[in-house]
């Protein structure tokens, strides 16, 4: 493969640079930032707002055949985002990470104020 910047890399299953890692940490601020994974703790309105918010999620890995680690705890939801097939973090995990996010506003944000 070469020396491929992620915007060359078609399928995003390269593992991310530090430079790249470095921007995308700050665009994710919410995200805890390891060597070989990315997690964050969402905290639902109630426990089945966390189970449905769990159900969204599990679609949007289906439709992009990229799953999380998913830790329930009540009304807290941990999800962990790691490209096990490249050993680390690769452009799906963020991606994900951004969609999750998306997908924790719009269905949260106007009863969390
Ligand atoms: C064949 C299929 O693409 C792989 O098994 C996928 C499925 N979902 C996956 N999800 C995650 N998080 N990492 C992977 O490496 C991975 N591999």
């Amino acid at each position: 493969m070469g020396f491929m910047t992620a915007s060359q890399d078609q399928t995003g299953d390269e593992l991310l640079g530090a430079d790249r890692i470095a921007e995308v940490a700050s665009a994710l601020p919410e995200w805890d930032f390891g060597d070989s994974v990315i997690r964050r703790d969402f905290s639902a309105p109630t426990f089945l707002d966390g189970i449905a918010f769990v159900g969204r999620i599990a679609t949007e890995a289906e439709n992009r055949d990229h799953h999380p680690d998913i830790d329930i705890r009540w009304r807290t939801v941990t999800i962990a985002l790691s490209t096990h097939s490249a050993g680390g973090l690769t452009e799906l995990d963020i991606a994900l990470a951004g969609a999750i996010d998306d997908l924790f506003h719009e269905m949260f944000d106007s009863r969390n104020g």
